[in-house]
């Protein structure tokens, strides 16, 4: 299984966005929060600058969006470019018309769900999204402790999209670290968000590369797996 490593910005410089974003070049997706301060108490960016991070990132942007009535702003975002938009379940009121929307303007569509959401009313919707971001922490802020009581949900998402024969990623946010990546990884994530673990170390290459052999080593598909 493919291994991807998406750093989130949330925890680089905001004052040296693109010096930041250009020394995460070995990692696979850009994660980008929007954050309102509304669904979430945090404020980061909205539109104008994720045009901006289009224009320069050397990787694709991975969305992000914290945002209350995501289906009135989501498809803004994938009209600026972004090869992936993703909105929270809790925030939407028709979730399939705003998969809809993001996939007719070319971005990947994804869903969100909060540590307290249950998967399971999403379960058959899943062929409308290329990606679901199980969150490890509560939405908000970085550096916060990974929640091992979501990797049931993962586990379920996991049986769901190999039952189904399905191509949906399966993304976690939220204290992914090397201590915890493998957790992760073993619960059926393919796609793994990491702030303040690649921006807090000084060699961020190093961390992108340590974070993807982490997940490797637990990932399903790698040979010799039970
Ligand atoms: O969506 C997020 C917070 O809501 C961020 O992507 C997340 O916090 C990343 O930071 P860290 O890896 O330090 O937990
Ligand atoms: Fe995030």
């Amino acid at each position: 299984m493919t291994v991807r490593i998406n750093p989130s910005i949330l925890s680089a410089d905001f004052v040296n966005l693109q010096r930041d974003v250009e020394r995460i070049a070995s990692a696979d997706l850009v994660h980008v929060d929007v954050m309102d301060n509304h669904f979430v108490p945090n404020l980061t960016f909205g539109p104008q600058m994720v045009g901006r991070l289009q224009a320069i990132a050397p990787i694709p942007l991975d969305v992000h969006l914290m945002i209350s009535d995501a289906d009135r702003w989501a498809p803004g975002y994938a009209e600026l470019g972004a090869f992936s938009v993703t909105f929270h379940a809790e925030a939407a009121s028709d979730v399939v018309e705003t998969a809809r929307a993001l996939r007719e303007r070319g971005s990947r569509a994804g869903l969100a769900v909060k540590p307290g959401t249950a998967i399971e009313p999403y379960l058959e919707l899943l062929p409308e999204f290329d990606q679901v971001l199980v969150m490890t922490v509560e939405p908000g802020f970085s550096g916060q402790s990974f929640m091992a009581e979501t990797m049931p949900k993962l586990r379920t998402l996991r049986q769901a999209v190999e039952r189904h024969g399905l191509d949906v990623w399966l993304q976690v946010d939220g204290g992914i670290a090397l201590d915890t990546i493998g957790i992760a990884a073993e619960a059926g994530a393919d796609t793994f968000v990491a702030g303040s673990a690649v921006y807090g170390r000084d060699s961020v290459e190093a961390a992108i590369a340590e974070l993807r052999s982490a997940a490797e080593a637990h990932s399903h598909g790698t040979p010799g797996r039970v």
